[in-house]
């Protein structure tokens, strides 16, 4: 070793700084020379179509991701390169509804390991991280029946939890937003604030039972000794607002992109949660929601009240068995809390936002129309029934979820049999596939109804049946077969059926007892920079730079 270093120590105070440079230059570049030859012309992914450099380095689409720009970019690859695009050396891209099942029915496909991992909770995996299917059945097995759209609307017929989570939600409009005027009609409401407490207010009632649930509307109706129940809302708000921290899950792409690179990063993540197993986790805003659903869990196995998905995952774990432990469920449990807020909010963020826009007065009219006319008392007393089969209630969500998916982001898996074919192409081992709702919901074919509809504007008849022409059924059940909202396959949204029913009950009695209209000017701060932060307000909202604040009015 000492022979080696010091003749390489000798060749480099001999060597003209010029011949050194070329010395390490040389073997950099023609290593990369022939990487880049290699994935040009002898990959076996080489045929396929690729835009200029996507198929030499993953940096393209680093470089997109960064700039927040990834799924604007892919879905217009799509258009001009057809269903199969090879987006990195390693990667490919597919839309066709063929490809879709490929990949996403194939219990062979795995998830995209390390990027699913960040969303490990207390050291375990949860459903959604887990890689193989051998990993994921089971645990998606023990939470499955809690979410069925039967067991969702039973549940509510006789609980009615979400409707009343609907009603705090216009008490906090009307008492804690700022009030406009003099007539006392009218109030200017932080958006992103009323629906992300509505959201996660809705999927903690359902994960831990309403008395164990976040409050984050209303402070909770009791005082209790006990400090798993929230003392007031305000310190669950704050919560709320600090859940979405910058760590690592803004820079998913890097998982994708690098990751060896980023195994090195998890390696080093999973040593901490290790020593500091609960607690190792407490160092941003993530981890007070960890707390939050940890206490509940525990304080649960006590009550054996098996309706709500924690008492039924204490049950599995009482039960002794081999899988399920305190951890793996409370990570399972965190995990929906995380996946079952952001998403449900943010759509009907972008959905009001939308409707509130001067432009598309007349789909805020035609909505309320329709819910006067089918809701004759109190919408908070209506038949849930009848609020489920509302038809342009259900087009508009429809339409929003189309256009303004919640994740319209490629959804990755890897090959990991030999001899895959995907929408005919034969796909190696070890490739990254994937398809992205933002691109499969522009299929002229399925969704513009023969040119009538133009797909890239929101357009909610598109959902429903016209008079005098056939087969209007099968075309609206093409549409929904192919709307990819919620991913699809044994891996696809457990929990649709729930935020479903909560997007169209609190629209229902949002629609039915307010108008809502856009504020171009306020002095309104507001207590979290969502706005700003977050990737799906900051790219996906129809109207970039707003302000978060929507007004709203009571109907006469
Ligand atoms: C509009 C609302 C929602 C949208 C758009 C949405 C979308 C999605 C998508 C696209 C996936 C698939 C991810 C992948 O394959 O990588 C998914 C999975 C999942 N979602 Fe949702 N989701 C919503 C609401 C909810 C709610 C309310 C819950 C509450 C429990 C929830 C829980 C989950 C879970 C646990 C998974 C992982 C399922 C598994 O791997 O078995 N989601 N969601």
């Amino acid at each position: 070793m000492d022979f080696f270093s010091s003749r390489i120590i000798q060749h480099f105070l001999a060597t003209e700084p010029a011949w050194l440079l070329l010395e390490i230059l040389l073997p950099i570049t023609l290593w990369l020379g022939a990487k880049t030859v290699y994935n040009l012309y002898f990959h076996p992914l080489s045929h396929l179509p690729s835009p200029p450099f996507a198929s030499v380095t993953s940096l393209v689409l680093v470089y997109y991701s960064h700039y927040d720009l990834r799924t604007e970019t892919l879905a217009k690859w799509h258009r001009i390169y057809g269903p199969i695009v090879r987006i990195a050396p390693n990667e490919v891209s597919f839309t066709s509804q063929k490809a879709v099942k490929e990949i996403y029915q194939d219990p062979e496909m795995e998830k995209c390991i390390p990027l699913y991992g960040i969303f490990q909770h207390f050291g375990a995996d949860n459903a959604f991280t887990s890689r193989t299917r051998h990993e994921h059945g089971w645990r998606r097995k023990g939470v499955a029946d809690r979410y069925t759209l039967t067991y969702v609307m039973s549940e509510e017929e006789k609980e009615g939890k979400i409707r009343r989570a609907a009603k705090d939600y216009c008490a906090f409009v009307e008492n804690e937003a700022v009030p406009v005027g003099e007539k006392k009609n009218s109030w200017d409401v932080d958006l992103y604030a009323a629906n992300i407490f509505y959201a996660t207010d809705n999927i903690t009632s359902h994960l831990f039972g309403e008395d164990l649930g976040s409050h984050a509307l209303r402070q909770p109706p009791f005082s209790s000794t006990n400090s798993v129940i929230p003392a007031d809302a305000d310190s669950m708000r704050k919560r709320i607002f600090a859940h979405y921290g910058a760590a690592l899950r803004s820079k998913v792409y890097l998982y994708v992109a690098f990751p060896a690179v980023m195994n090195v990063v998890d390696y080093f993540r999973k040593l901490r949660i290790a020593l500091f197993p609960v607690a190792g986790e407490l160092v941003d805003g993530l981890d007070r929601m960890r707390e939050f659903g940890w206490k509940r869990q525990q304080y649960l196995k006590e009550s054996k009240d098996t309706r709500t998905v924690a008492g039924k995952l204490s049950m599995l774990v009482d039960a002794g068995s081999r899988e399920w432990s305190d951890e793996v469920a409370g990570s399972e449990l965190m995990d929906h809390i995380l996946a079952g807020m952001d998403t449900t909010s943010d759509t009907l963020s972008f959905l009001m936002y939308h409707i509130s826009h001067p432009n598309h007065e007349s789909i805020q009219k035609e909505l309320r129309d329709e819910l006067r006319r089918s809701i004759t008392g109190s919408p908070y007393d209506a038949p849930l029934s009848l609020i489920m089969g509302l038809p342009y209630l259900s087009a508009v969500i429809f339409e929003t979820l189309r256009v303004y998916t919640a994740i319209p982001v490629t959804l990755p898996r890897v090959v990991t049999s030999p001899g895959k074919t995907i929408d005919g192409i034969s796909i190696p081992v070890g490739t990254v596939v994937g398809s992205l709702a933002k691109a499969i919901h522009q299929d002229d074919d399925i969704y513009s109804g023969d040119g009538q509809w133009p797909v890239d504007e929101f357009l909610p008849e598109r959902w429903l049946t016209r008079k005098g022409i056939n087969n209007e059924g099968e075309r609206i059940k093409k549409m929904e077969n192919r709307l990819w909202a919620f991913g699809s396959g044994a891996r696809g949204c457990v929990g649709r059926h729930l935020a479903m029913v909560e997007m169209k009950v609190l629209l229902a009695v949002v629609y039915w007892t307010y108008q809502t209209t856009l504020v171009p000017h306020t002095t309104i701060k507001l207590p979290h920079n969502q706005w700003n932060q977050r990737r799906t307000f900051r790219d996906t909202l129809p109207f970039k730079g707003a302000n978060g604040i929507l007004r709203f009015t009571r109907s006469v």
